[in-house]
């Protein structure tokens, strides 16, 4: 698995040339309006994207930039307004809520900023519950790997209360692999930790990639959280405006630097046409 940037360089030269079954989701023309009439915003104009399988993909851009709603059209958990995604080979627009439910519940993962553990259960129990509800059995082995990878062999009967921000996020992120979902959705997962106990769970998603084959994929606010991703989206008023391969934080800062500059300037033009 690849590891240093030079093996990631390769493997994302791979992916370029990757067949279809290489994407774990996708979406065409997907549009998103809230409201209507005078008073809609158009939360997502007419995006084409492709999440690639077992790569790790942040989401940057400005606030109200269509970040969340891009993820959450993309997990099915929010309708669209126009145009289709899909799941690897299902289509998910137009799946009814019960079907979405399914699907969101057996194929995707989920972690919040705000780690969403349930107080009253273990660490253990908060890993494998989205698995209990489903009525499945886990699979011990890679359930142990991903216990042992997380390094919380030995917190597993601690309640959340009892463990810090940075362990209750890996616990988060131990629910979210334990399944062995076909993507992971990460929403500022690093938003609540300072910034030692967000590297190492930023280490963790990494390794996940690396040494688990899983697909991530990122929103942040964050240059330095991008920078552990292999591929950068940038969004900007509900497009992907620009992407960056292998990016380092001085990079992906400078880039949305620039969008500051360029944004600045339109706002400019539009005001002096309304003069
Ligand atoms: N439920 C909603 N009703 C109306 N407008 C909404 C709703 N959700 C989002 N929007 C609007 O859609 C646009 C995109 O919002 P979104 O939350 O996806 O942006 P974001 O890039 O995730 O922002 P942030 O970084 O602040 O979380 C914004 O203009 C927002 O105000």
């Amino acid at each position: 698995m690849p590891s240093t940037s030079e093996e990631r360089a390769l493997s994302t030269a791979a992916a370029e040339h990757a067949p279809a079954d290489a994407i774990a989701a996708r979406a065409r023309g997907l549009t998103k309006a809230y409201g209507s009439g005078e008073t809609a915003v158009i939360a997502l104009d007419s995006v084409d994207v492709d999440i690639a399988r077992s790569r790790f993909t942040a989401v940057m851009g400005p606030s109200g930039s269509g970040k969340s709603t891009l993820m959450h059209c993309l997990a099915g958990l929010d309708t669209v307004s126009a145009g289709q995604v899909w799941l690897g080979d299902t289509e998910i627009t137009g799946l009814k809520e019960r079907e979405l439910t399914r699907l969101r519940r057996d194929r995707i993962g989920f972690m919040f900023q705000s780690f969403n553990l349930i107080p009253t259960l273990n660490a253990a129990e908060n890993i494998t519950l989205p698995m209990d509800i489903a009525g499945k059995k886990p699979d011990e082995k890679w359930l142990d790997q991903v216990i042992d990878t997380l390094g919380l062999r030995d917190r597993l009967k601690h309640r959340p209360a009892q463990l810090s921000g940075g362990q209750q996020q890996r616990v988060a992120c131990a629910r979210a692999l334990a399944s062995r979902p076909e993507l992971i959705f990460a929403d500022e997962p690093t938003g609540n930790l300072d910034s030692r106990a967000g590297l190492e769970v930023l280490g963790f998603l990494r390794e996940a990639v690396d040494q688990l084959g899983q697909t991530v994929v990122m929103v942040t606010h964050d240059p330095g959280a991008a920078a552990h991703s292999d591929l950068v989206l940038f969004l900007g008023d509900g497009r992907i405006v620009d992407s960056m391969e292998l990016p380092t934080a001085e990079a992906v800062l400078e880039r949305m630097k620039r969008f500051d500059v360029i944004r600045g300037q339109f706002d400019a033009d539009a005001d002096t046409d309304e003069d």
